[in-house]
């Protein structure tokens, strides 16, 4: 048996990652020393899976995303960015002007830039599986190679098709017809070849394909075209080919796939497992088994694990044991970690436990690894410590009876408003008397370096609570006068307390813990920690009520009160197993309900809660989609249960919306932002073809990642494109998301230009 590890964060122990990039963005090193810093992190990253696993990739630290990387490694450079200079077009492709799209990896909150292919012409650009290889190789350790599939590739990609109004002629969508996989598919082949043979004339001998795409339904054709380029592929290299975060969608055709090892996921779902009992493995092939979490950071009963591993050996004749999907949605090490939850226990030997003890990070799942091929192969000391875990895994922590008694109570009627849409409109209409294209925005405001010093210094007790809390107000009366100045209808409070959407209420709430520097990449340089919910959760007390009654009480505009959804602060934190999902969600929903009555009691007459990880949340196979939605839409509905004339907006972003269209109606909220510049006006024709769109919508009319200012030409497009399919009464006008990682100097100007032409257009289509 050996063990194999892959997708560890990069980001470093200290951040290193973001702080190298950043910088050199700022322009405060060079090249050079950025090249420097990352082959530094490439060489910590690869020291620690030398230390503990057999086997490990290379090709794993990219500058900013694996998937540009791919898109580079084959040319695929839209001919808008000109010829390939290095790293200036790779930085302008991830995050210039006319950047890449961005969207959501399956149902991750890691965020990958979307291939754009305008026709066939492939070409080998740069090889850099190659240049890692080498890298490591000159220094004497052999790695393994990892690339993202060509299967896989295409399925996350657009490619440039002609479409009829209100899409532009020439516009982006996914490959869904299976003659344009097959063509795209056999255009890339050769240069995934060419790949290969240089590799293998460098002494690579083994190749570790990522085909988490093979998770997604798929047709029987499809299947043959994979089969087909596994073939091929096999004739230059020995092929290991990974699936994770579900099962494959045909374990028959996957196993029969002509490849030296197989790869499954038997975490994330149950039937991979099943076929594996029913159906066998082939003999002649490798069984990568992913048995530790790769998503979740508790610490495993080994003693489990180990059972399954010897299970697997009866099946696999060369077992591999493996994480269960890419690392990097794991903080680095729990090491650092000194002040998480301490709770009372009765376990043998212990009266109080802390909650570190039962997590597993990523350096800590190395080690797992490590422990269960050990104590297999009969280590003592091992085995001693694989007993020794067994006892803390799985003590409770944290019950809260009445918080449970609570969701056991819940009948139909909690998730339903007492008003049909068309009666609550009316009522709030009279309240607000909001003029037709309304303005607004999303809800965080610059959090500048200035914020982020006193923040820290306040969390480290060199600032007073009340002084951080005065600093926070002069905050609040700044962008409240910025926005008043600037026209916009409806204000915000700018979420200048925030360090991150979810953290923030994870941190007022019982039942759920943060840490310190459990920092994970979320794209680019941009990273957050997300919480650990690991008991019942409860809100001790008001969680937004002070800054958000503050704001209000500075202009006679409405002020969103600004709440994160139960979904969102669900898929974005790390959940105990013991319950369901669905539960959880319920818990979060209830005590965000008690701050929405809270809110509503104190005047707020909108309230917005954000779900931008509704869809990320759902399974990866349709099927699935049902179950999922059922009680996602349901949190919503729980929270959102205000009183009619309170206006319930929600916000989405960077997810594919088209095929959730329907869910998110159900969701019953007066408003929706929705982000659907990058996206390029897909999201409008979504709501061509929903037949009997009524709720008001704000699809945002400029990107928010990129520093430039947008044109009004452009803001008016992105309207006049929505006119065409929806009734211009329903219309906001919004940027595509909050503005927190903007610069004020980039915001005041965009937001007037925004304000203009919502102006402009009220002028124009005014009734006479
Ligand atoms: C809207 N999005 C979000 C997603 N997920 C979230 N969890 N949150 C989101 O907002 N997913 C989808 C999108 C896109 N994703 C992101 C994710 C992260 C950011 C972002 O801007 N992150 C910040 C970090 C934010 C934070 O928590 N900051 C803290 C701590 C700051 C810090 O590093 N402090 C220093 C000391 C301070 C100093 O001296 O400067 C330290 O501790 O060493 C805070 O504000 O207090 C980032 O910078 O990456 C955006 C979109
Ligand atoms: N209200 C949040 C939503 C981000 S998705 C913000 O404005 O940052
Ligand atoms: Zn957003």
């Amino acid at each position: 048996m050996e063990t194999l590890a892959y997708g560890f964060p990069k980001l470093g122990e200290k951040r290193e990652f973001k702080n190298l990039l950043e910088n050199y963005w700022k322009g405060k090193i060079s090249e050079e020393d950025l090249i420097k810093g990352i082959n530094a992190l490439r060489d910590w990253m690869v020291g620690l899976y030398k230390d503990t696993v057999d086997l490990f990739p290379s090709n794993e630290l990219s500058y900013y995303d694996f998937m540009l990387d791919t898109a580079i490694m084959v040319g695929a450079v839209p001919s808008r960015f000109g010829e390939f200079k290095g790293l200036s077009t790779y930085f302008e492709m991830a995050r210039g002007s006319q950047a890449l799209e961005m969207t959501k990896y399956f149902n991750t909150n890691y965020h990958y830039l979307v291939p754009e292919l305008e026709g066939t012409d492939f070409k080998l650009l740069k090889n850099y599986p190659l240049e890692e290889y080498l890298y490591f190789k000159s220094k004497g350790i052999e790695t393994l190679p990892k690339i993202i599939s060509p299967y896989t590739f295409l399925k996350l990609s657009k490619a440039l098709v002609k479409g009829s109004s209100p899409l532009p002629v020439y516009h982006l969508s996914k490959i869904e017809r299976f003659e344009d996989l097959e063509r795209y598919l056999l255009a890339l082949l050769p240069v995934y070849e060419e790949v290969l043979k240089q590799l293998r004339q460098e002494g690579a001998k083994v190749v570790l394909f990522e085909d988490p795409a093979l998770c997604y339904e798929m047709e029987s054709q499809e299947w043959d075209l994979v089969h087909e380029m596994y073939k091929r592929l096999s004739e230059h290299a020995d092929i290991y080919v990974m699936t994770y975060y579900d099962s494959v969608s045909d374990y028959k055709r996957f196993v029969d796939l002509p490849v030296k090892a197989l790869g499954l996921d038997l975490v994330s779902n149950r039937e991979n497992l099943e076929n594996i009992r029913k159906h066998g493995f082939p003999s002649d092939k490798k069984l990568i088994a992913g048995i530790i979490n790769g998503r979740q950071v508790w610490r495993a009963s080994l003693t489990e694990k180990i059972r399954l591993a010897e299970e697997l050996l009866k099946y696999a004749q060369h077992l591999i044991i493996s994480n269960s999907c890419p690392l990097f949605h794991l903080p680095v090490s729990t090491q650092p970690e000194e002040d998480l939850p301490v709770h009372q226990v009765q376990i043998e030997g212990l009266t109080s436990l802390s909650l570190k003890e039962r997590l597993a990070f990523a350096k800590e799942k190395l080690q797992e690894l490590n422990l269960i091929k050990r104590a297999i192969e009969g280590d003592q000391q091992a085995r001693m410590m694989v007993e020794k875990v067994e006892n803390i895994v799985s003590v409770p922590f944290g019950v809260n009876q009445e918080v449970r008694r609570r969701v056991n109570a819940l009948t139909e009627r909690d998730f339903q408003r007492e008003l049909d849409y068309k009666e609550r409109i009316k009522l709030q209409q009279e309240i607000l008397r909001l003029p037709t294209f309304p303005t607004t925005t999303i809800g965080s405001f610059p959090q500048t370096e200035e914020v982020r010093k006193i923040r820290a210094s306040y969390t480290a007790g060199k600032v007073s609570p009340k002084e951080y809390e005065e600093f926070i107000k002069k905050q609040i009366q700044h962008v409240i006068r910025v926005q008043e100045e600037i026209g916009l209808d409806v204000l915000v409070h700018g979420e200048f307390e925030r360090t991150d959407m979810v953290e923030f209420f994870a941190q007022k709430l019982e039942g759920i813990a943060t840490t310190k520097h459990g920092w994970v990449l979320s794209y680019g340089s941009r990273v957050y920690r997300p919480p650990i919910i690991y008991g019942d959760v409860y809100r001790p007390s008001p969680m937004t009520l002070n800054e958000i009654t503050y704001a209000q009480s500075l202009t006679e505009k409405p002020v969103k009160g600004m709440l994160t959804g139960p979904v969102t602060i669900l898929n974005w934190s790390y959940y105990r197993e013991d319950i369901p999902k669905k539960e959880i969600a319920y818990q979060i929903a209830l005590a965000l309900l008690e701050e929405v009555k809270d809110l509503e009691r104190a005047g707020i007459k909108i309230i917005q809660i954000d779900e931008p990880a509704f869809r990320e949340g759902a399974p990866i196979k349709r099927k699935d989609w049902d179950e999922y939605f059922d009680w996602a839409v349901k949190a919503f509905r729980l929270c959102s249960r205000a009183n009619p004339q309170t206006q319930i907006h929600t916000h989405m972003c960077y997810s594919e919306f088209n095929d959730v269209m329907e869910y998110i109606y159900q969701m019953d909220f007066d408003v929706i932002s929705i982000e659907a510049s990058r996206s390029k006006g897909e999201i409008i024709s979504a709501f061509e073809k929903f037949k009997g769109w009524d709720r008001q919508i704000g699809i945002g009319v400029y990107d928010i990642h990129s520093p430039a200012v947008p044109t009004k030409e452009s803001i008016r497009s992105v309207l006049e494109r929505a006119m065409k399919v929806l009734p211009k009464e329903l219309l906001w006008v919004n940027p595509d998301c909050g503005l927190k990682t903007r610069r004020w100097e980039e915001v005041v100007p965009s937001l007037k230009n925004m304000v203009e032409v919502a102006q402009e257009l009220r002028e124009k289509y005014a009734t006479v």
